[in-house]
């Protein structure tokens, strides 16, 4: 019987799914999602992930139902899966949505793309959200991702309406303790996953958090409602990126008619957002171009700046969150309790690690990959490589922790949230409180170098250094040669055309980036 295998990958969703609506409008599906131990034993996955794919698998299990389809899981890989089906039950009809992953998940698609060709299985793909394969040219990709997010969003299949195939096996969820995952850690207050709590916060920020947006993504206190939160729906494909674009631009238009002083805010904190669904396409665009900048510099003349300086008492410090400087261990200890942080104060933890500690960003990233339930790699990667300062293109872009404090924690709230030696401690010394003399120790019972932890490098002079030293190359004539061919491959031609003008047209005022 003729049938067309949907391969669900970080899709997980029945509403604006082109291969599924696709394959059914030619017949019977099935619905296939494959769990490949060798992705989970990677070093960027960890069990908060795993975890979260299980209850989104769930929820899209329920979505298939009711639209008369089975949700198939198989274990194994993927090219191994798909023979082993091809042998027992032939179907000449692969479909699914280009990924833009980690280098083990291209090569695992080129390895299903050599599979079909050699089987005579046609293996049809199309875009996820607003990120181009096979880009000619930066030029025309704002077009393109413009076109993309206002084309209709597809329509779920109606009811009962799928036929569905079975597969001729039954594999079973494996048990996390079978996919050798880098990190057993599961933050008891991470979100959870699937379609159904996406879209609950999808509608609140729209209808009410979105109006603290502007004003509150900056500080770590009020960032975990005034954020959208949709990031681990955006990166497992629970929620499409051009539903979410829609719908706020739906809403956009309802609170123009509507002229109270909170219905501008939230008109202002929508269009902040929606500076970010362009962020998430553009940095996801240079994975796509560049899959090598998952491990190697994007600027090829950084090469050898700090990977022979490795040091392992910093980075061990890093992770346990006992660099000393509050802010930094505060987003330590929170990332391991919630899996998630702000953007500020993900920049921030990559500065501190980048140039005080003058760590290497790889291992960095492998760990903060690990820690962020929302890991998207081409978002990752960019981000880690742009704050480490080895793009070439961007700024430097160094995060003093302790002013991160002063500006965002004043009173000590987030610190001592998550640091509780910090309670002790009287308020002169939050910011600094390895500076306490013995006699405040004493008092407030708080022992520097135990109860919390002293600093690995005096921040100043470390961090003086390291801009020192990353500057004398930035300086160099080759160097700054080499600039042109990578703004030219991955830079935005629209903030280049725009430069001058006052204000650029998808930054927000409060937090403009470089591209
Ligand atoms: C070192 C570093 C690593 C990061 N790693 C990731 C990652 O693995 N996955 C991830 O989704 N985001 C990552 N980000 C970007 C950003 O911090 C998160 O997207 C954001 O904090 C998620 O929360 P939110 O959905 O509430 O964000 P919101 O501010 O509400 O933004 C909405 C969406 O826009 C996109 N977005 C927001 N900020 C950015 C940005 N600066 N660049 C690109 N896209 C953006 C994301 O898809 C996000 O979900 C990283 C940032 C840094 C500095």
């Amino acid at each position: 019987m003729g049938y067309t295998v949907v391969w669900f990958k970080r899709d997980l969703r029945v509403h604006d799914h082109a291969p599924l609506a696709h394959a059914a409008a030619h017949g019977p599906v099935l619905c296939l999602y494959v769990v490949e131990p060798s992705l989970w034993a990677q070093p960027d996955s960890a069990l908060q992930h795993y975890q979260f794919l299980r209850e989104s698998l769930r929820d899209l299990a329920q979505q298939l139902r009711s639209c008369g389809a089975r949700l198939q899981l198989a274990l194994g890989e993927v090219p191994e899966v798909l023979a082993r089906l091809h042998a027992l039950q032939p179907f000449a009809r692969l479909v699914s949505h280009e990924e833009t992953g980690n280098g083990a998940t291209y090569a695992r698609d080129l390895a299903v793309a050599r599979w079909c060709r050699r089987q005579g299985v046609a293996w049809q793909e199309w875009p996820q959200h607003g990120v181009v394969r096979r880009l000619p040219s930066r030029e025309r990709w704002h077009g393109l991702w413009q076109a993309h997010m206002q084309a209709p969003c597809l329509p779920p299949p109606l009811p009962a309406s799928l036929r569905s195939i079975s597969l001729p096996w039954s594999d079973t969820w494996p048990a996390p303790e079978t996919m050798e995952l880098a990190d057993a850690h599961d933050p008891p207050q991470r979100q959870r996953g699937g379609r159904t709590p996406g879209q609950q916060v999808l509608h609140d920020f729209l209808h009410m958090r979105g109006a603290w947006y502007r004003d509150g993504i900056s500080s770590p206190l009020t960032a975990p409602t005034a954020c959208s939160r949709l990031s681990p729906y955006l990166a497992l494909g629970c929620l499409g990126m051009r539903e979410v674009v829609q719908a706020t631009q739906l809403r956009q238009v309802q609170l123009k008619s509507a002229d109270d002083p909170r219905a501008a805010r939230l008109r202002q904190g929508l269009a902040a957002f929606m500076s970010r669904m362009h962020w998430h396409c553009h940095f996801i665009q240079k994975l796509e171009s560049e899959p090598e900048l998952e491990w190697r510099n994007l600027h090829r003349g950084y090469d050898g700046l700090r990977e022979e300086d490795w040091n392992p008492a910093h980075f061990d410090a890093l992770q346990a969150g006992r660099t000393g400087w509050p802010m930094v261990d505060a987003c330590v200890a929170m990332l391991r309790e919630t899996g998630w942080v702000n953007f500020r104060m993900r920049a921030m933890l990559v500065s501190v690690a980048a140039y005080p500690l003058w760590l290497h960003w790889r291992a960095v990233g492998l760990w903060l990959a690990r820690q962020f339930l929302d890991y998207e790699p081409g978002i990752h990667w960019s981000q880690m490589q742009m704050q480490a300062g080895t793009t070439g293109i961007n700024t430097t872009r160094v995060y003093n922790p302790i002013k991160q404090a002063q500006d965002h924690d004043p009173h000590g709230v987030f610190v001592r949230r998550w640091l509780p030696a910090l309670r002790r401690v009287p308020d002169a010394w939050l910011f600094e409180p390895w500076r306490m003399p013995p006699e405040v120790q004493a008092r407030c019972g708080v022992r520097v170098g135990q109860d919390i932890a002293t600093p690995l490098v005096d921040l100043a002079s470390a961090t003086k250094a390291a801009k020192a030293r990353l500057h004398a190359l930035r300086n160099q004539e080759p160097i700054r040669a080499a600039k042109a061919a990578i703004v030219e491959k991955h830079g935005s031609r629209l903030l280049r055309r725009t430069a001058g003008r006052r204000q650029l047209p998808f930054t927000s005022p409060q937090q403009s980036l470089d591209f």
